[in-house]
């Protein structure tokens, strides 16, 4: 790969708009899929929801949501990688949303196990989880930007909960605004979109605004999880990310994959996703 992470991905969002489609094998969606809650009705879910994102525009990246392969123990895992290889035949980006985070030392096992060339999990970009310290991430942070790879970090995220770590601290100097302004130091230089990005729920966008934080100025990409099955609203999200709107990301799960098996039904529910976050 020759571009950055971020270069890639503001291509791909150029192209297909804003959606970024998760893969979440839910046991209540495998049944109702027709298919049994094993390994093998987990890579028949998937195996459609990659052919669905490859076979229309709209998908700027999947984003396999790792506990529900994790659920399966290693058969799981080779589902994933099965998953995360079709996506990569397919030149679809992948975010595994595995939420890792650690010391430092050991940090770097992770890293290895998703962002380094030849792992059989790599992918595109991972998401991290800040909370043992911003750079306890380092060894993936740099791993993913010396193999033009990304991570999201995660700052507000979309479920109400997150508020009682991530709004602690002064007034205008909360957890959440420090690690906003770790990844804008990461970024700095960076002349097209930056590789590290952050994760702010698309539920929450005005948090960030009522705690002062500048996400347009961090250079971020922003993956917005919520829309859909969550209660975020296209004109709500475009309107509360406000001048940050065109670096953000938008998940969508279980909105989307409740209209399958068919794939025309899920192509046609994909297009209907990127019309309404990109039409004002
Ligand atoms: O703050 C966060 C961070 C991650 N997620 C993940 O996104 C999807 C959302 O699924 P929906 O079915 O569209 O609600 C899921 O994998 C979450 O773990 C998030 O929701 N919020």
């Amino acid at each position: 790969m020759s571009q950055t992470f971020g270069t890639r991905l503001a291509q791909a969002m150029a192209h297909h708009g804003p959606l970024c489609l998760g893969i979440d094998p839910h046991r209540h969606l495998l049944h109702d899929w027709g298919l049994n809650d094993t390994p093998a009705g987990l890579s028949t879910f998937s195996k459609t929801v990659v052919e669905a994102a490859a076979e229309t525009t709209g998908v700027a990246a999947l984003k396999p949501q790792v506990a529900l392969y994790e659920r399966f123990g290693s058969a799981g895992f080779a589902v994933l990688e099965e998953t995360l290889q079709l996506a990569h035949q397919a030149d679809i980006l992948t975010i595994a949303d595995a939420k890792r985070g650690d010391i430092g030392s050991t940090m770097q096992g992770y890293a290895q196990a998703w962002l380094a060339d030849g792992s059989s999990l790599v992918a595109d970009a991972v998401t991290l989880s800040p909370y043992l310290g911003y750079e306890s991430l380092r060894p993936a942070i740099d791993l993913a930007l010396a193999h033009q790879r990304g991570v999201f970090i995660l700052a507000l995220t979309s479920n109400p909960e997150g508020a009682s770590v991530q709004h602690l601290g002064a007034e205008n100097d909360s957890v959440a605004k420090r690690v906003v302004e770790a990844a804008a130091r990461d970024n700095r230089g960076d002349e097209t979109l930056g590789s590290v990005g952050l994760v702010v729920g698309a539920t929450v966008p005005a948090q960030a605004a009522a705690l002062g934080i500048d996400l347009a100025g961090a250079n971020a990409p922003i993956l917005a999880p919520g829309y859909g099955s969550q209660g975020a609203e296209a004109k709500s999200i475009r309107d509360g990310f406000g001048e940050a709107w065109p670096n953000v990301l938008v998940n969508s799960s279980r909105g989307i994959l409740q209209h399958g098996p068919n794939l025309g039904d899920l192509k046609l529910a994909i297009g209907d996703a990127r019309k309404d976050l990109i039409v004002k």
